[in-house]
This record gives structure tokens, sequence and C-alpha cells, in this order.
């Protein structure tokens, strides 16, 4: 009786079937109740109850319970289920399974589904589950339920309109069918769309940033790198761009000792560099002249300048410190053409040259340019015009050009280039060409060393020797094997050189004599640079003489010239052979395997073999 009045308090849920489509809110309201709805598993239980001990049901209750609410819990659910709707079917499920309260099961429920979903508000919570229903519209999803059967009196309801005024177009169309597949895991089918709700408001914002992955940490950092990725896409701004290339040419000029500084904590100042004291002009003077490395270009110029070498070259590797040397040129060149050139000159004097020499071969230079240059007034007037302090700096505003080649003179007689003097492999090496009577390897094979190794090294000075004309000298200074240490580290093949290296600073010159081929060697100094500065010993290495080296081109020449001839009397030599030596066996005359074995060539054997029978013949 009781259960009949209660069937009939709650009719109205149940008009939620009618139409005999099943919908799950309505169905947990119905279990909620517990009335007018014949379920199975409750009517198993009553009757085991009934058959078991016959239990007395009460009969009254307080506060308007019954049987299955004794308390009245669902009075006060009813005015929640108004709000919180889709929690129902989830309470109500729970309730069935454990028979627990629905206060409890709500709460715990409200918290399952924030751990579920990760840490979000409620009414996510809610427009999560409203999306699901809301949003499956009848003719695209027909067996979906839960839109059509919407109770009136649920609608609307204030997360709805959140939902669909926020996540209008969030269509959560892949959800439903996960819900119609899996009814009883309806609590898991949401757990995209709260990622996606997540994901899709921030892509409104953030549309460039966001990948349609969950958004992990990584993502996370993706999207705080947004920036950079306009950096990447655009220029870097001037400044940084600056900062990265000076580096960047910093870098790389410390690799290769490239410091255009170098001579700037080895000398105080320009005007003399220690080791030039121990040179001796007449090592320079008419002769051709090669720098390698020759960095800012001062010792060139010095040499150039002071001892009237018929002609030098300064070689680096660093474009810009070849730059630079090319714009010391043009100050030295505009210190003397300006009208202020006495005093340049005085200034310049001192720059470089040993005592004594320097004035001598400048006043001489200067006369020699003033005549063959025949400079030109306004220029001067113009130069005059040009700040000091800019000159100073940058160079002269117009550089006056420079001279065809007058051998020895200032400066027509030097020149700068740019490039890597170490060979690319060893024929390159062997086949240099004869050219210099001086080669400078001035504080360079460290460089080289490192960032080539034992071959590097070895092949510089395969170079360097054949680059020598006969009777030539290296003036060597290498940098000792403890300075090494300091800069291994530079960069990876650096470090990989330094660990690899058997061919010590100290061993050059055994080196030199014995493989390579000078002839002799000498220390020639060790000049001091200063009270904190470098003290380097200086080798002057000997190429052997020119006589030697005619002679072995003679021979050359001789053997070459008499093959030559061979050939060109090869057919009728073989005539004569054929008709006089006939019945000779060649290869068992004795004689054929000395001529042979000396000189490497069966023709040549066969030439003089034919050629003395023949004459014995005849
Ligand atoms: C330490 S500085 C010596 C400069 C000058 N020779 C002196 O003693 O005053 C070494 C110079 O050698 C240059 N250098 C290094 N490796 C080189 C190579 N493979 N070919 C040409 N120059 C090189 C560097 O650029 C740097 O200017």
């Amino acid at each position: 009786m009781v259960l009949s009045e209660l069937a009939a308090n709650h009719a109205t849920p149940q008009d939620g079937v009618k139409n005999g489509l099943p919908s799950q809110k309505l169905n947990k309201r119905r279990y909620s109740m517990s009335v007018g709805f014949k379920h199975p598993s409750l009517s198993k239980r009553r009757r085991r109850a009934n058959s078991e001990c016959d239990p007395v049901l009460p009969s009254k209750f307080l506060l308007g319970g019954n049987i299955f609410d004794p308390l009245n819990l669902n009075s006060l659910l009813d005015e929640e289920v108004r709000h919180h709707g889709p929690f129902e079917f989830e309470r109500t499920r729970r309730r069935r399974g454990g028979g627990r309260s629905g206060v409890t099961l709500k709460n715990r429920r409200r918290h399952r589904n924030r751990h579920h979903l990760g840490a979000t508000s409620e009414p996510a919570d809610g427009e999560r589950l409203k999306v699901n229903e809301g949003a499956a519209p009848g003719p695209a999803f027909p067996v979906v339920s839960s839109a059509p059967e919407k109770p009136a009196e649920e609608s609307p309801r204030p997360y709805e309109l959140n939902t669909s005024i926020n996540c209008r177009d969030e269509v959560v169309a892949p959800i439903l069918p996960r819900r119609r597949s899996h009814p009883s895991t309806s609590s898991s089918a949401p757990q995209p769309s709260k990622h996606r709700k997540r994901r899709r408001t921030c892509s409104r914002s953030e549309r460039l940033s966001i990948t349609p992955t969950p958004p992990t940490k990584q993502m996370q950092s993706q999207t705080f790198h947004t920036p950079v990725v306009g950096v990447a896409a655009g220029a870097p701004p001037p400044r940084a761009e600056k900062t990265q290339q000076r580096k960047h040419r910093a870098q790389r000029s410390y690799t290769y000792g490239s410091h255009s500084h170098h001579y700037g904590y080895r000398t105080p100042s320009l005007t003399a560099d220690p080791r030039l004291a121990a040179f001796k002009p007449e090592w320079f003077r008419g002769k051709k002249v090669l720098d390698v490395g020759c960095n800012t270009g001062h010792v060139t110029l010095a040499v150039a300048r002071h001892w009237s070498p018929e002609r030098i070259l300064g070689v680096d590797i660093d474009g810009v410190l070849v730059q630079v040397a090319r714009q010391n040129l043009r100050y030295f060149l505009s210190e003397l053409r300006g009208p202020d050139h006495r005093k340049g000159s005085e200034a310049g004097g001192s720059s470089g040259g040993p005592p004594g020499e320097g004035s001598e071969v400048e006043a001489g230079g200067q006369l020699g340019l003033a005549s063959l240059m025949g400079l030109q007034l306004d220029r001067i007037q113009a130069l005059r015009r040009f700040p000091v302090s800019f000159t100073r700096c940058r160079g002269p505003i117009a550089a006056p050009p420079i001279m065809p080649h007058v051998p020895g003179v200032f400066p027509s007689n030097i020149h700068f280039l740019k490039g890597d003097y170490v060979p690319d492999s060893e024929e390159a090496a062997v086949s240099q060409c004869a050219e210099y009577d001086v080669i400078l390897c001035l504080s360079l094979t460290k460089w080289v060393h490192l960032n080539y190794g034992d071959t590097g090294i070895q092949r510089l000075f395969q170079r360097i020797y054949r680059h020598l004309l006969p009777g030539g000298v290296l003036i060597l200074e290498p940098q000792p094997w403890s300075s090494y240490s300091r800069r291994k580290r530079l960069t990876e093949v650096t470090y990989r050189n330094y660990r690899s290296i058997r061919l010590k600073p100290d061993q050059f010159s055994s080196f030199l004599t014995t493989d390579v081929g000078f002839s002799s060697y000498e220390l020639i100094g060790t000049p001091h640079s200063g009270p904190n500065g470098l003290q380097r010993s200086i080798y002057l290495f000997h190429k052997g003489p020119a006589s030697s080296r005619k002679v072995v081109l003679a021979s050359k020449v001789w053997f070459f010239l008499w093959g030559l001839d061979f050939f060109l009397f090869a057919p009728f030599l073989t005539v004569m052979r054929v008709r006089v030596c006939s019945g000779d066996c060649l290869t068992s005359d004795p004689r054929l395997a000395v001529i042979g074995g000396w000189s490497g060539h069966m023709d040549i054997c066969v030439f003089i073999y034919t050629f003395e029978s023949a004459t014995r013949t005849e």
C-alpha cells in the first residue's frame, strides 16, 4: 500500500518514458524512488527476503520517510536535482550498487569527477555533461535518448545556457557514440570533452601555439615559446643579431688565434715589435718575402717599409684581419702623403722600424713616393679637412691608389691576401712551386697544430719548404707546448687534435731538417716583449744551396731528353737491331740488369744495348 502511494506521488517523472524511449535520467529517478518500476534485481531481493526470514516491515516513518528512504532524504535530493540534474544518473546508479546515501554519493561523485577529469570547476562538470546531452541532434544521433527526454521542468538550466553559449561550437559528436556503445560508463565518456573544452577555449586566443595534443608539460613549454617561433620566422632584433655576429666572429677568431688586438698586448705601442730587432735587414732587402699568418700586418708593414724587400705578401686566414691590414696600409699612405707628413713620419719613424735604419729607409721611401705619385693639391686639402681622429680610427677618407709594382718601393711592394695556408692534401703541399726567399712564420704553429693536428703542421712545413727558393730561409717562431693546453678546449676539433699531437714543438727543428729537407738552422734570439710580455725563441732555417738543386734538376732534364731521343729514334733503332743483332738474348746480358736498376727505364737499357751492339757490329 505504501508502495502504491509512493508510485502515485512520483508518477510525473515516469512520464518521461511514455514515448517508450528509456531515459537515463528518468531511470535514475525511478531507481531513487524505487517505486513504480519493477526492476529484476529488486524483485529478486524481495522474494528472497520473504521466503527466508519473513520480516515485518516498519509501517510508520517520520519526516515523510518511507521504507526505502526512512529519513526522507530524497526530498532534499529533489531540490538538488533541479539544479544538478546531470549528476542524478550517476548518483542513482551508485546508490543502486552500493546502497549509500544520495548526499554522500553526490559529494563523492563531484570529487571523483574532478579527479577523473583533471582539476576543473564544478560548472565545468555540468557543462561537460550537458554538452553530451544537448549537443546531440536528433537526426544525426537518433539512438541517443537524452535530448528528447529532457524533462520540461528542468529546462533551461543555468549551466545549460553557459554551455550553449560558451561551447556551442564544441560539438561532442565523437563522444555520443561512445556513450551509446558503453552506456554504463557514462562517467568516463565526457573525459575528452574536458580537455577538448580547455583546448578549444585556449585556441581562440592562442591559435598559433596550440596543438591538438593534450596540454602536456612539453606543450606548455611550446606555448610559452611562441615568441621563439616568431623569432625563428622573422629576423632577430638587430642588436641581438649584431651581438651574435660579434660573438661568432670572436669565437672564430679565437680558434685561429686571430686576435686583432694581438699587438696590443704583445707590444704596448705600434712603434716597435721587439722581434724586429732580432732580424737582419739583409735577409729582406731586395728579396721576395712571405708572411704567413700576418694578422693585421704590422710586422709585414714594418718589413716592407723599412727593409725594402722586392715584394712582401701577408697572408691570413681571417678576412677581417686582412681588411684591417689593408686599412693600416692606407693609413701609412695617408701619413706619407698628407701635409703633416713630417709630423706623421716622426710618429711613424718609431712605428716598427729598428732604430737608426727606419728613418733612412723611410726618407727614401717618401721621396720615392712623392716623385712617383705626383700628389694633387686638392686631394691633400681634402685629407686635411678630414678629422684626424677619423683618419686614425678608420683610415684616410680617400686612400691614394696603390702604385703599380715598383720593386723594393713601399707601398707598392706590399700586398695582403686572405687564405688558409695549410694545404688540403699531401699532393698540394708537395706540388707547391718555389717563389720566396724568406718566409716568416711567427706565432702561427700552435694554431695550425690545434686546428689541423700533426698532419696539418707537417703539411705547413712541407709547403713552406717548397715555397722557398733554393738558399731561402724560414724565420720560425713556434709557440711552446706548454702554451697549447690553454687553448685546447676552444673547439671539439682543437681538443681532439691536442690529444693526438705527437710532434711537439721541441721536435720541430729535427723534423724540419731530417724529414722536410732544410739543411741547417740556428737560433737567432729570444726577444723580450716588455716586463709581462711574451718571450719566445726565433729560429732561422736554411734551405739547401741552389747548386745541388740545379744538379738534380739538370740530371732530370738529361734523362728526360734521353728518353725522348729513344722514342724519336725507336723505329729506326728497332729496325737496326733486328737487322744487326739477330740471335742475341737481351735479358741474358748482365749489363741490362745494372743499367736497368740504375735508370729504372728498360727502354733506355734497350736503347743502349742496341746502340752498343750496332756500333760493335759495325
Ligand atoms: C697569433 S697570430 C700571429 C700574428 C703574427 N704572425 C705575429 O706574430 O705577430 C696568428 C695568426 O695566424 C693566422 N692564422 C691561423 N691559422 C692560419 C692559417 N691556416 N692560414 C693563414 N693564417 C692563419 C690567424 O688568423 C692569426 O692572425
